[in-house]
């Protein structure tokens, strides 16, 4: 890893060794003025303790300058919890396993159960008894294609044990299996948005959930914006409720990169969740100077502007948001820049026939699917006068070769950025995949595993998955 502004692993390494496994976790910014470290690699066996090196360093730093953080609630640790705290305890860890999977359900990238491994780890190290949960993508109901069961060989792998898999979340099968569970052994429940209770955030169900377990880690940074059972409505059950070292870790390095970044400040928002993103824009306006639209995000903001748009991705009931965030950026002098040119398809699939055409001229029955080369080359000069980026959603379907130019233009660009001193912050479970796809993950500032959810720090949200965990104890004044 090429470093800016970090010291060089070996050194974090070796600081690490002596820094507070307790340190208490920041619900919102650092210090100003305190430069964020390079994120530190994901790999499996890790020492997840230095992941709170982060924090404290930064926390050491501003209190030598006597600089004040913003005032902010610390939370519990899952290092704050000792072998006495965990030996033989059954704790319920959410983690965000939400990775993409291909056609034949192989997982296309790893990211995010990589991710997740330090704290499991931590836990089975300290005799606990790990019981796992997640999501997989949006189910309606029990749908096989969703099942969690192709990603217990990678944990398995990963964990160096053999994983257990539940065929369901709560229910008799599982307490079953809950009571017949080793320390040191871990089971993964099946997909928790099989019921529809989940996303309601029912209490009746997450306390079924909490009832399989002691206590609760949660981990799962990539859905802390979403209050669901399993983020949000299980600690009202579960004490201690604290948080895993990667959730911990991603909110000490955005709230340091993202409060008080270095400018000028871009952001670069594509992807397919529309509805989920077209809001947090108008906070986007606040804080950049520089945003780029790409990916599914464009076509309403173009039909907003009474362009054609033949079968792409619209939110209708989103186009008088899409008028009036372009009036906004007008007004507040923000650069937001719209592809000019788009790469057409005539079905949305691998082997459409495509062509690049101006934005004004999509014809009908043809989708946008990536943005054209003149935009990625305007794209590419806008974001040459940045320091600092933060990218969240694909340019296009990068998952079809044909349509992913325009994302891997934008990966290489902003690998290039960041080897000269540009911070680079990448979040969102596709976003991220795509500049692993394209060998650039390395040298990027900062890989986070969430997208939504770093926007939505980004915005100054408090994220609640993160307000619902246990205060933590105070221990510096910064
Ligand atoms: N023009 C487009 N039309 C439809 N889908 C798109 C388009 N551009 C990108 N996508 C899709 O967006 C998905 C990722 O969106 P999203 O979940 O919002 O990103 P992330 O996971 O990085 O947060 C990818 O699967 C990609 O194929
Ligand atoms: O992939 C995720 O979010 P992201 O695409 O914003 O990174 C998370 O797993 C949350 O999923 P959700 O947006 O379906 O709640």
């Amino acid at each position: 890893m090429a470093s800016t502004a970090a010291p060089p692993a070996a050194l974090v390494a070796r600081r690490a060794a002596s820094a507070s496994v307790a340190a208490p976790l920041r619900g919102a910014g650092l210090a100003a003025g305190c430069q964020p470290a390079r994120s530190l690699a994901f790999a499996a066996g890790a020492d997840p303790r230095l992941a709170v090196h982060v924090a404290s360093r930064c926390r050491a730093a501003s209190a030598a300058r006597g600089t004040r953080a913003v005032a902010t609630m610390a939370k519990k640790s899952v290092g704050d919890l000792t072998a006495a705290d965990l030996e033989g305890k059954r704790v319920l860890v959410r983690a965000d396993l939400n990775v993409p999977l291909d056609d034949n359900q192989n997982i296309t990238d790893d990211t995010r159960i990589r991710a997740a491994i330090p704290t499991i780890k931590y836990l089975l190290s300290n005799g606990a008894k790990v019981i796992l949960t997640s999501h997989l993508g949006r189910p309606k109901g029990v749908t096989p294609k969703f099942s969690l069961a192709p990603l217990v060989p990678r944990l398995s792998e990963l964990l160096g044990i053999e994983v257990k898999k539940a065929e369901d979340v709560i229910g008799p099968e599982v307490e079953k299996l809950v009571a017949d569970l080793a320390n040191g052994a871990v089971l993964l429940l099946e997909n928790v948005r099989f019921y529809k209770e989940e996303e309601k955030n029912d209490p009746e169900f997450a306390k079924k959930l909490a009832s399989l377990a002691d206590l609760f880690v949660n981990d799962a940074f990539g859905t802390a914006h979403r209050a669901h059972a399993s983020t949000e409505g299980v600690t009202k059950f579960l004490k201690p409720s604290v948080a895993g070292f990667l959730l911990q870790k991603e909110l000490d390095y955005l709230d340091g990169a993202v409060s008080n970044p270095k400018r000028p400040f871009a952001a670069i928002v594509g992807g397919s969740k529309v509805s989920s993103k077209i809001g947090v824009i108008e906070s986007l306006l606040e804080k950049c100077d520089i945003l780029l639209l790409g990916g599914g995000m464009i076509f309403t903001f173009y039909k907003a502007q009474g362009l054609s748009v033949g079968s792409s991705l619209v939110e209708e009931d989103k186009l008088e948001l899409a008028t009036s965030l372009l009036a906004k950026a007008k007004a507040k002098g923000v650069s937001l820049l719209l592809p000019s040119d788009v790469i057409i398809a005539d079905k949305f699939a691998p082997d459409a026939n495509s062509q690049t055409v101006p934005a004004s001229a999509i014809p009908d029955g043809w989708m946008g699917l990536d943005i054209g080369p003149d935009s990625v080359k305007t794209f590419n000069d806008a974001l040459d006068t940045t320091q600092t980026i933060i990218w969240n959603g694909p340019m296009g379907v990068f998952e079809f070769d044909k349509f992913a130019v325009g994302t891997e233009s934008i990966a290489k660009k902003l690998a290039e950025l960041s080897k000269k001193g540009v911070t680079t912050i990448i979040g969102g479970g596709d976003s991220v995949a795509a500049v692993e796809k394209v060998g650039v993950a390395d040298v990027m500032s900062h890989i986070s595993t969430g997208g939504g959810a770093s926007l939505e720090l980004l915005e100054g949200k408090e994220l609640p998955g993160v307000v619902a965990l246990d205060e933590g104890v105070m221990t510096s004044k910064l």
